[in-house]
């Protein structure tokens, strides 16, 4: 599958990197307004494929984006420390306004995969803009939390993070919800998992674990100005589950018909994502106290969408 990449920064390249080390892709054509960093990122990353694969891996305009099956939106401002996620929604918006009709009309067949923050937010603007149905319009969403989550359970019950199923709902930013009360390791609840590994699996240890999945990105952002590598991934895995029609549980952000009471928004739940894009939704099981933070997720990101003009 031809893959297109607008945004050829940090995540846009992290991106077309694993891409191209997998071999995700038979072709990825950057594009980017500055059009000298995409055919860097594009040249830098060919240099890796000999070793890896036989992606083609090429910079273009829009109309070289003809053909593709998947377009990844990475265009637009990231966070400077201590800024959330949801102060960039203004220019990012102004972003997508420029960028998704000229993705259309070269790629009218493509499912568009939205990486720009705030992520379900512009899931939401892409939608709209495009016309498309929602199941074709994916916001990575909790992907990444999601494996963040998975990471640290793994490492805390000394499993690896691949045996462990847990997932991140909600907004992918401050307000997301880890849900403990269906996680799981290998066939037994994390709890009784760790009852039998004889890890302690307390109050505080959940708190900590919470704060590391939550405040990852103001961690990472403080030491090295930006995060690439989980997200970069994360597409990567995405872009799979299309390219080979997986049909594979992932959480990501579509909008979404109805969550806690709330209509028309986009957020992460679990989903089935294949070569049509998002197969089914499914709902997970939740507690009451997980409900509540689903349901307060879900009315901040209408709210603030609501606020916005577009
Ligand atoms: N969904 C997720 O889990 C994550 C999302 N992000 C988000 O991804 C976005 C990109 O982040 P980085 O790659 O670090 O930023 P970056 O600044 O390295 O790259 C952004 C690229 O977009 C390009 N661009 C901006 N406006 C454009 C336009 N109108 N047309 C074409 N290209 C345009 C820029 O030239 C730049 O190369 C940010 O919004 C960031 O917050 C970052 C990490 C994780
Ligand atoms: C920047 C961002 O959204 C993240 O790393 O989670």
């Amino acid at each position: 599958m031809k893959i297109g990449i607008v945004g050829a920064g940090m995540v846009g390249s992290a991106a077309g990197y694993a891409i191209a080390l997998k071999g995700t892709a038979s072709k990825i054509v950057f594009v980017d307004y500055n059009t000298a960093l995409a055919r860097a990122q594009a040249e830098d990353i060919a240099h890796a494929v000999p070793f890896a694969s036989s992606s083609v891996v090429m910079a273009g305009d829009y109309g070289d984006l003809k053909g593709a099956g998947v377009v990844i939106l990475a265009a637009g401002v990231g966070q400077k420390p201590g800024e959330s996620r949801l102060e960039l929604l203004t220019r990012n918006a102004e972003v997508f306004r420029q960028i998704i009709g000229k993705v259309l009309d070269a790629a009218p067949d493509a499912i568009l995969l939205v990486a720009t923050n705030p992520v379900d937010i512009m899931t939401q603007i892409a939608t709209r803009l495009s016309g498309l149905p929602p199941e074709r319009v994916i916001g990575s969403g909790t992907i990444l939390d999601t494996a963040r989550f998975r990471h640290l359970i793994g490492e805390h019950l000394g499993v690896s993070p691949r045996s462990v199923h847990a997932y991140v709902l909600g907004e992918h930013g401050d307000s997301e919800v880890l849900c403990w009360s269906s996680a799981r390791a290998g066939t037994l609840s994390v709890k009784d998992f760790a009852a039998q590994m004889r890890v302690p699996l307390t109050e505080g240890v959940k708190a900590r674990i919470d704060d590391g999945v939550r405040n990852a990105a103001y961690t990472i952002i403080n030491g090295k100005g930006a995060t690439w590598y989980g997200i970069g991934a994360g597409l990567e895995r995405l872009v799979r589950a299309i390219a080979r029609d997986e049909q594979t549980v992932l959480s990501v952000s579509i909008v979404t018909p109805k969550v806690e009471g709330v209509s028309d928004v986009a957020l992460s739940i679990p989903r089935i994502v294949g070569g049509q894009g998002v197969v089914s939704d499914l709902f997970p099981e939740l507690d009451d106290g997980e409900h509540e933070a689903l349901g307060a997720s879900a009315r901040l990101l209408k709210t603030t969408l609501d606020a916005l003009e577009y």
